[in-house]
């Protein structure tokens, strides 16, 4: 069966956008599950479209919102939230209203289009208000520290000073990520404090490895930074991930991280989704 996708991105972090907000829930469901079985073959970057997972727009679960967000990670498995992901479904979604609330899995986000270029494929800043993080305590593995941090999805962040974070994440990624002190598995942080107060970052996320850029990474990364006193409260942080930097916020503690970066409509097409038993 032939469906209509965007593929988008946000800070190279790219995902094909299936917009199905006429779908009844049973429709939905069905997609879903169809998708999940196929995710590994339309997010090959050889043999399909290509992308870090799939965003599924579907019809709203709240009076407030517009649409409902449904993440399905390159292996498969759908996460709870996904940031980058979120940016490109409200600029998706948008169109001349620049104020919205998409419901996500782990709840309603209120988000804000900004320098929105319309079009077949358009672009623009979005901001989202992401809630607040949920620190769940330091963690030891392979005899390192991770803070523990849910932004609905679950992250696992350790900062380092002389180390290469990028070797890290590479090479010690896999093995955090399926650590069993993490039974829903984990996206794994590694993150370098600078003299100019920003942080570089780097994140293996679960169900895909290494991207270019992790929104729900860098808000958890921002709350375990300010936790450990390394970052402040009330001041614009800028993170830098491999595919550009992120600003983030949070006014107080405990309370909610905005997140602004870039979102944009790369190309559209059709791909066919074959039916979920015959994907094995
Ligand atoms: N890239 C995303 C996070 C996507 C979900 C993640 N892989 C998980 O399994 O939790 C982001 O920008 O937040």
């Amino acid at each position: 069966m032939l469906e209509r996708f965007a593929k988008v991105e946000g800070l190279g972090n790219d995902f094909l956008l299936l917009d199905r907000r006429d779908a009844s829930p049973a429709v939905l469901d069905a997609l879903v599950a169809r998708l999940r079985a196929a995710a590994p073959a339309l997010c090959d970057r050889r043999l399909g479209v290509g992308g870090d997972g799939i965003l599924v727009v579907g019809p709203p679960r709240t009076a407030e919102a517009a649409a409902t967000m449904i993440v399905v990670n390159h292996d498969g498995s759908r996460p709870e939230m996904c940031g980058n992901g979120l940016r490109c479904v409200a600029l998706a979604v948008a169109g001349a209203v620049h104020q919205l609330v998409i419901d996500t899995d782990a709840g309603p986000k209120p988000c804000a289009v900004r320098e929105f270029h319309p079009g077949t494929c358009p672009s623009g800043q979005v901001a989202i208000d992401m809630g607040p993080p949920d620190l769940l305590g330091p963690r030891r593995v392979g005899g390192r520290a991770f803070a523990a941090v849910s932004m609905g999805n679950p992250h696992a962040i350790a900062f380092v000073r002389d180390e290469d974070p990028e070797a890290l994440a590479r090479g010690d990624g896999p093995a955090v990520e399926r650590d069993p002190q993490f039974p829903d598995r984990t996206n794994v942080e590694f993150a370098r404090l600078e003299a100019d107060g920003s942080i570089t970052l780097w994140v293996w996320e679960r169900g895909c490895g290494i991207t270019s850029a992790c929104g729900t990474g860098a808000c958890a990364t921002l709350a375990a930074a300010i936790a450990e006193g390394l970052a402040p409260h009330a001041r614009d942080v800028v993170v830098r991930l491999p595919g550009g930097p992120l600003m983030l916020r949070q006014d107080r503690a405990g309370g909610s991280i905005t997140m602004t970066g870039p979102a944009r409509v790369a190309f559209v097409g059709e791909v066919e989704v074959p039916a979920a038993s015959s994907t094995a």
